[in-house]
């Protein structure tokens, strides 16, 4: 990443956006994301979208600081997360799942939820030996949120069933799920709708829909282009590693430049 914060001021004042700000990524001498740069706001529904190879999951990966960027800032809800360690951005605010849901096959799908909870007290001896009171509480609370989770998302009746036997539908709300736990302002979906029956389908968007009501935003990668145009409020398209297009789903579905970088033109 660059040294300098040019437009960091900015991104204190944007309380409301997430800034994406001269990303560029190579690997291995090969220029995967070249200057990338788009705004979309934390607590609205938008999709990134582009061909196979475009560089999608490689830009949630440098947003959400699992990867670092070669350049450019990443500014979220008013703070500057450039530099920022992974752990360091869910704290922020910014939630994530992966194309392939990163669940914990051999534990329940309610020990799953409180795995991903924040912090918890009981990883420090010290508070084992001296505050067990508070950890005690903490426990009641986490409980408490995965069981919400669970009613929410239609998971109680699968709760003490291991998540390596759930479909990849209940898998992927299974990792809505842990990334609700965090209590993000938005969420970062990679594919949410990929291996997904079209009826579990329909359930996770109305789920995406109610969590948006509720404050929570998604910025959600998608190959599934009508479900997700259906969804979201915007798009980001970005081909071969540079921004392409941005608009409302019908603008950039009917963009020829976005037309032919899909398939020459059969979106
Ligand atoms: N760790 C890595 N090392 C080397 N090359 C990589 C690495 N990760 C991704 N790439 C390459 O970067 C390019 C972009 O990959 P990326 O997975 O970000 O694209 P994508 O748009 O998410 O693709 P898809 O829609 O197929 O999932 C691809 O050419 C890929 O082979």
């Amino acid at each position: 990443m660059t040294g300098s914060p040019p437009g960091a001021a900015d991104h204190r004042r944007s309380v409301d956006q997430l800034i994406v700000e001269g990303i560029s990524k190579s690997f291995g001498g090969v220029r995967v994301l070249t200057d990338v740069g788009f705004s979309v706001p934390v607590g609205g529904l938008s999709g990134l979208i582009g061909p196979n190879g475009a560089g999608k999951s490689t830009l949630f990966s440098v947003i959400s600081g699992f990867q670092s960027g070669d350049a450019g800032r990443v500014g979220f809800a008013g703070r500057d997360l450039t530099g920022l360690s992974a752990v360091d951005r869910v704290r922020a605010g910014m939630g994530r799942t992966f194309q392939v849901p990163r669940v914990f096959a051999s534990l329940t799908v309610r020990q799953n939820l409180a795995a991903a909870a924040p912090g918890q007290a009981g990883e420090h001896l010290i508070d084992v030996f001296f505050r067990p009171g508070r950890i005690r509480r903490q426990e009641a609370d986490i409980a408490a949120r995965a069981d919400e989770i669970l009613g929410f998302l239609n998971l109680a009746r699968v709760a003490d069933t291991l998540a390596g036997g759930l479909s990849g539908g209940q898998r992927k709300l299974l990792e809505l799920g842990r990334a609700l736990m965090v209590r993000p302002r938005m969420i970062l979906l990679d594919e949410p709708f990929a291996g997904v029956n079209p009826v579990l389908i329909d359930e996770i968007a109305v789920r995406i829909r109610e969590i948006a009501a509720g404050g929570i935003g998604f910025l959600i990668v998608e190959h599934n282009l009508p479900s997700l145009s259906a969804l979201v409020e915007r798009m980001i398209v970005i081909d071969r590693g540079r921004l392409l297009a941005q608009g409302t789903p019908a603008e950039v579905l009917a963009d020829p430049v976005v037309r032919e970088a899909y398939m020459g033109g059969a979106v």
